[in-house]
């Protein structure tokens, strides 16, 4: 019979104690055993404990991660420079997502053939324009318009109408899988048959929405190029095929080019135009370059209660040189207004003197949670001079970003964070003064200077330093680049600088990089 070894008085009532006693019965050599496990898990136990404590002290010592924040008017960029970052830094990630972007772009392209479908078939009279306003933001703005008359519309462009209905269908399929279900993230697009102008597509940044595409891929192969589907019979990209001719001639077609150009539709500065591309776009197994994907539209939502809940937050390692890597976070926050808190606006251009009364910083709620950012990118779209907002009509689009640099800058919150500027859109910029467009009829202060690029950008430039200058609660180094984001090559040296600038400073300060 085996002795009685350990029989401590047991408290019946604690079933832990209960639990991890030994049995009552335990031999002299179960007893060993058991001492001998308890020993080795001890052993292990304290093993993965002093190795967290090293891995703490080793991330107290390396620097911290180095936080860029994007801001900016809504299609002012910041979703087009992230991207830039991926795709210099997080190759594999940016080509993953191809075939996520190429159902953006679908979805551009039929919004823009909508468009012109609609225009096609207005009474000249239903869409009266101010002279010299850009529509760019406007044809998404909601209004129904009248049915037209069609008998007055060439019939060779209505015919072209009726072979495109199937797009209507794909316009829905696609609008479906790019929203949840259960959030209305989107306005609805009724299947009436052209009458109804689309709302712009808008995903929540924290909504996975890359992954409806799943249904898309085999997930067998990083390469989209492989793991599409090519043969189910519900991608989109097989209507858009067969749409591809008719769209062509639909937008080559004069009439559609007047037509536009009475309306005042330019369709060009419409964010995610892709009707100079439809040949590609269209393609029957057509994959967007990097290109198109910078040029792809998808306006971003971030709509959470707090800051950070909202805001969609992308980590990126970054090599910089010299076995040296960092961590970055690169934070996108929706620039459309009603994502930055409710303002009242000044009404001239550059009164900037009644902004900080006026003009409560947009997204100071939230700065509270950001003061550890590092740096601030402000992207101006300054293409956007003779354009409004989409949400504001009456709001010209350079004076909005005027007034939220003037805000940012002012902001107490941020006086030690470092701001840069991207003059963005300079690509646009450069067509529009080709184009004959005044930056005098909209910015009155220009005056008679000469209204060619150097000129235009050089006097943006000194308003929004001199902003800087006399709102900025502490004094500031004035860091502007002039950028069209979405060309690549220029994009990457710029952030090759700016990658180069903070590196620097984040081992030279490490405090800096809380
Ligand atoms: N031609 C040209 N297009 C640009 C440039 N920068 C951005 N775009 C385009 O403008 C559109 C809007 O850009 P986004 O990056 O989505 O703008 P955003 O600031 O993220 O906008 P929200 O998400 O609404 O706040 C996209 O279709 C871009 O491809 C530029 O420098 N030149
Ligand atoms: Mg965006």
């Amino acid at each position: 019979m085996p002795s009685r070894v350990y029989a401590p008085s047991l408290d019946d009532q604690d079933p832990l104690a209960k639990a991890i006693s030994p049995p009552a019965d335990e031999s002299a050599e179960e007893m060993q055993v058991r001492v001998q496990h308890e020993l080795e898990a001890k052993r292990v136990s304290d093993a993965i404990d002093e190795d967290l404590d090293r891995q703490r002290a080793a991330e107290k010592k390396a620097p911290k991660p180095i936080r860029v924040l994007l801001l900016g008017q809504s299609e002012s960029g910041k979703s087009t420079t992230l991207k830039n970052f991926q795709l210099m830094h997080d190759p594999k990630a940016f080509s993953a997502e191809r075939a996520s972007w190429r159902a953006v772009i679908q979805l551009n392209v039929v919004r823009s053939i909508h468009i012109i479908l609609d225009a096609i078939t207005q009474p000249s009279h239903s869409r009266p324009r101010k002279e010299g306003t850009s529509n760019s933001s406007s044809p998404m703005s909601g209004d129904i318009p009248l049915p037209g008359d069609l008998s007055e519309i060439d019939p060779e462009l209505l015919e072209i109408r009726s072979r495109l209905s199937p797009l209507l269908q794909v316009e829905d399929l696609l609008t479906r899988h790019l929203t949840p279900i259960d959030q209305n993230e989107v306005g609805t697009i009724a299947l009436l048959p052209f009458k109804h102008i689309p709302t712009e597509l808008a995903v929540n940044s924290t909504v996975p929405w890359r992954q409806r595409f799943d249904r898309l891929v085999s997930g067998k192969n990083s390469d989209s190029a492989r793991i599409i589907d090519w043969d189910d019979p519900n991608d989109p990209g097989k209507v858009l095929h067969a749409c591809g001719d008719d769209m062509i001639r639909l937008w080559n077609h004069p009439h559609v080019q007047q037509t536009l150009e009475k309306q005042n539709l330019r369709l060009e500065e419409l964010a995610g135009f892709f009707l100079d591309s439809l040949k590609e776009v269209t393609a029957e197994r057509y994959l967007p370059t990097n290109e198109h994907i910078l040029r792809a539209r998808l306006k971003t939502l971030a709509s959470g209660a707090s800051f950070l809940e909202g805001v969609s937050e992308h980590r990126i390692k970054i090599n910089g040189g010299g076995g040296i890597t960092s961590d970055w976070r690169l934070f996108d926050v929706g620039g459309h207004r009603s994502l930055r808190g409710k303002r009242s606006f000044p009404s001239s251009v550059w009164g900037v003197q009644r902004l900080s009364r006026d003009c409560e910083a947009a997204w100071a709620p939230y700065f509270d949670n950001m003061v550890s950012a590092m740096l601030f990118i402000f992207l101006a779209p300054i293409s956007a001079f003779d354009q409004v907002l989409a949400e504001a009509p009456k709001v010209n689009r350079l004076e909005d970003s005027v007034l939220l640099w003037t805000s940012i800058v002012a902001n107490k919150i941020l006086q030690h964070t470092d701001l840069i500027l991207f003059l963005n859109k300079t690509d646009l910029m450069t067509l529009k003064l080709a184009a004959g467009i005044k930056l005098k009829d909209y910015v009155v202060s220009y005056g008679n200077r000469p209204n060619d690029f150097e000129s235009t950008v050089a006097y943006l430039r000194k308003k929004f330093a001199g902003i800087l200058k006399e709102n900025s609660p502490l004094p500031r180094t004035f860091y502007c680049h002039y950028t069209s984001v979405t060309d690549t090559l220029s994009t990457q040296k710029v952030i090759a600088s700016i990658k180069d600038m903070l590196m620097r400073d984040s081992l030279k300060n490490s405090t800096l990089l809380l």
